[in-house]
C-alpha cells in the first residue's frame, strides 16, 4: 500500500537541503545576533529567514497542514499540538554553534498526525548529514541504516547532555548536580555538541548511549525522538515515565537499562510546558 505520508516526507527532505544550503552561505557573511529570552539565548536573521522559506514551502504544498516553529512561537503564536498532521520546525538547531561557525548545526522538521511523529527529517548541514526517518521503516543517515549502540553498561558508556540557556544560579545547580552525578557513575566520558536533534542522531548512530536535557522545546526533540526510537533506541521522561514532547525534558537512550540509570541521577524540575497558556 502507498505511503499516504511519502509525499510530504520528500518535501521535508528536498526543503531541509534547501535551507541547509542557505544556512552554509550565512556562515560566510556577517551574522547579526539577537537576543530572546535570555543574554545567551540567541537568534540570527537566517534562523528567521529559514523558518519563512520552510513555512511558505508547506503551505504552499500543503495548505491544510498546520505549523509549529520555534521563531514563529517567539514571535507569539501558539504552540498548540492537535490531531491534525503538524510540521514542527526548528530552522536552525544549535544557532550558538552557527554564531560561532562551531560545526553542528542542524535543521530539524518533524511531522505528526494524531500527535504520533509520522516522519523526522534532521539535516546536520555543515557535516551534510541528511538523517531521516519513516514511522515503522527504520532510522537512516545518507540512506545508511541507523542503529544505537549495543552497550547496556553506563559505565562504558559517553553521554550526551548540555547546558541549555538560562544562567540563573538555581537552574546552573540542578544542572550541575545531574552532570556530577551522572559522570561520577563513572561513565566514559559526557558530550555537548550544542544542538539536541544532533545529539539524538548521535544517539541514533551508536556514537554515545543516551542523550537527556530539561529545557529542550518541542521544535528541537520532535523529529529526532522518531530517528532515536527507530534506530532501535528509547525516549523517557527524566523521571522514568513516558515521554511528552511538549514538558520540555527527555532522555533518549540505546536501551531501557541506561536510560533508566540516568533517570535515577538527574535532579528533575519542571519548566513551563510549550503548550501552556501564555503568561500575561
Ligand atoms: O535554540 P536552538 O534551536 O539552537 O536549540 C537549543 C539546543 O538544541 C538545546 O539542546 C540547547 O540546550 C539550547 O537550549 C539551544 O537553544
Ligand atoms: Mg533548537
Ligand atoms: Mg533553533
Amino acid at each position: 500500500m502507498a505511503d499516504i505520508w511519502q509525499d510530504a516526507m520528500d518535501h521535508a527532505v528536498a526543503i531541509a537541503r534547501r535551507a541547509g544550503d542557505v544556512v552554509r552561505e550565512a556562515l560566510l557573511d556577517d551574522r547579526m545576533v539577537m537576543t530572546k529570552t535570555s543574554s545567551v539565548d540567541l537568534v540570527t536573521q537566517t534562523d528567521q529567514k529559514v523558518e519563512k522559506l520552510i513555512m511558505q514551502s508547506v503551505k504552499d504544498k500543503f495548505p491544510t497542514h498546520r505549523l509549529i516553529g520555534e521563531e514563529s512561537v517567539a514571535a507569539g503564536e501558539a504552540c498548540d499540538l492537535s490531531d491534525a498532521p503538524t510540521w514542527i520546525i526548528d530552522p536552525i538547531d544549535g544557532t550558538t554553534n552557527f554564531v560561532h561557525a562551531f560545526p553542528f548545526v542542524a535543521v530539524s522538521i518533524g511531522f505528526s498526525v494524531n500527535k504520533q511523529i509520522e516522519f523526522g527529517v534532521v539535516y546536520s548541514c555543515l557535516e551534510d548529514k541528511m538523517f531521516t526517518a519513516r514511522r515503522g521503516k527504520g532510522a537512516f543517515c545518507n540512506g545508511n541504516v541507523l542503529q544505537v549502540s549495543d552497550q547496556e553498561d553506563i559505565r562504558q558508556s559517553i553521554i550526551a547532555t548540555e547546558f541549555g540557556s538560562s544562567r540563573e544560579p538555581e537552574a546552573v545547580n540542578n544542572i550541575f548536580s545531574s552532570l556530577r552525578s551522572i559522570l561520577c557513575i563513572p561513565v566514559h566520558g559526557v558530550r555537548t555538541a550544542g544542538s539536541a536533534a544532533i545529539n539524538m542522531c548521535l544517539v541514533a548512530s551508536g556514537c554515545v548511549e543516551a542523550y537527556y536535557e530539561i529545557g529542550i522545546h518541542v521544535w528541537d526533540v520532535a523529529a529526532a525522538s522518531l530517528i532515536v526510537s527507530e534506530a532501535g533506541g528509547v525516549l523517557m521522561d527524566v523521571d522514568g515515565g513516558s515521554v511528552d514532547l511538549m514538558s520540555r525534558r527527555i532522555v533518549a537512550a540505546n536501551s531501557r537499562a541506561i536510560a533508566e540509570r540516568i533517570t535515577e541521577e538527574i535532579r528533575s524540575f519542571s519548566p513551563p510546558r510549550d503548550d501552556a497558556p501564555p503568561q500575561h
